[in-house]
């Protein structure tokens, strides 16, 4: 078998295309690394997200193309960047995403924090922002009631930071069972807060808990920052569709892309039998009539609901389990969406 040379090996990979954004790697800027020896080659393709949905197909697709060239051996080794906008919506902060509901209790608040724990355990810098100003449930759902944010000298609030994500919520800031009746101009004020006087630092996905509904919180959040989209999670009865669609339109009417939709509660399973609690595919149904992505489905299970509970995450407590697996996947999905999005829309940064 002769020897490789680089040149041959980037020729090669310019066959190999992203299955998302349909264009090869070496067009893509994906490649940063060729090194031959012989027959072996060691590549390091830099992804445009750490958690790329298409990972495992892109290294099956590479390995195949270098071995019709006589490679004996190849390494594939992954690194990513994830692409934003030239013009990020916040200092630092490459994508901002809201995650709406037009119902409560369908469990936007539990996808939030395990789509952002997901994203940051796939090694992307992750921030969570608790936008439900009135019923704020991050911190819950992160076990950090009782802990105080801190100002830095800046006088910008410091997020709280558990598994991976940055967190800010009004649960740190006001005293617990507090009523909180603020008014619309005052709610403004705060989001404005969390978005503008928060040490952030740099972030691949901030992502925003809104609140139910189609009210104050999102209509100023469009108006405070530009968003990648926004993500739409409704549970597969009718009625919670109906008012997921409302939530969609909101969206819509207010300028902000839909990146796709999350089925949460989908079925319980036992013993690998399926059984449909509150019907089946609606959300997939819902995100076919809106020409959007569907994300995906997630189970109803007893360590989800105990996850939130206690401040331990599923994707933490119960990494392995279907439920965490399924968060996982939506978390990569909408990361793909997001990449596909950069690339088609936006002047790359
Ligand atoms: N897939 C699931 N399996 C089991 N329990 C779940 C699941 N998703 C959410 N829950 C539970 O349902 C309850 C409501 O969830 P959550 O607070 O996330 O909803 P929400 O839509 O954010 O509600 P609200 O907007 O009213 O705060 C919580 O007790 C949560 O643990």
């Amino acid at each position: 078998m002769s020897a490789l040379s680089e040149a041959q090996v980037l020729e090669t990979l310019k066959t190999v295309h992203d299955p998302e954004l349909h264009k090869d790697l070496v067009s893509l800027g994906m490649v940063e690394q060729i090194a031959v020896q012989g027959t072996k080659a060691a590549i390091k393709i830099n992804l445009t997200t750490p958690a790329c949905p298409l990972k495992e197909k892109i290294e099956g697709d590479i390995r195949l193309a270098l071995s019709k060239i006589g490679a004996t051996e190849v390494e594939v080794h992954f690194g990513a960047q994830v692409r934003g906008p030239q013009n990020l919506p916040l200092p630092g902060i490459k994508h901002i995403i809201a995650i709406g509901s037009g119902k409560g209790g369908v469990g936007k608040s539990t996808v939030a924090a395990n789509l952002a724990v997901a994203l940051a355990q796939e090694g992307a810098r992750v921030g969570l922002l608790d936008a439900d100003i009135y019923g704020p449930s991050q911190a819950q759902m992160f076990g950090t009631q009782g802990e105080k944010l801190r100002v830095d000298e800046q006088k910008r609030m410091v997020p709280l930071e558990r598994y991976g994500v940055k967190l800010i919520s009004i649960a740190n800031i006001v005293p617990p069972g507090q009523a909180m009746v603020w008014r619309g101009p005052i709610l403004h004020g705060t989001l404005k807060q969390f978005l503008q006087e928060v040490a952030w630092g740099e972030l691949d996905y901030l992502m925003v808990d809104l609140p139910p509904g189609t009210g104050d919180v999102q209509l100023s959040l469009a108006q405070l920052t530009r968003l990648s989209g926004g993500v739409i999670v409704t549970t597969p009865q009718d009625v919670a569709r109906i008012d997921a669609e409302r939530a969609l339109d909101m969206f819509k009417r207010v300028q902000v892309s839909i990146l796709g939709v999350i089925e949460n509660m989908s079925f319980f399973e036992q013993n690998g039998q399926k059984t449909y609690i509150f019907g089946q595919g609606g959300g997939r149904k819902m995100a076919e009539q809106h020409n959007t992505a569907f994300l995906g489905e997630i189970p109803i299970a007893l360590s989800v609901r105990e996850g939130g509970d206690s401040g331990v995450p599923v994707l933490i407590g119960a990494p392995d389990s279907p439920e965490a697996l399924a968060f996982r996947q939506a978390a990569r999905n909408l990361a793909g969406q997001l990449s596909v999005q950069s690339y088609m829309l936006l002047p790359m940064a």
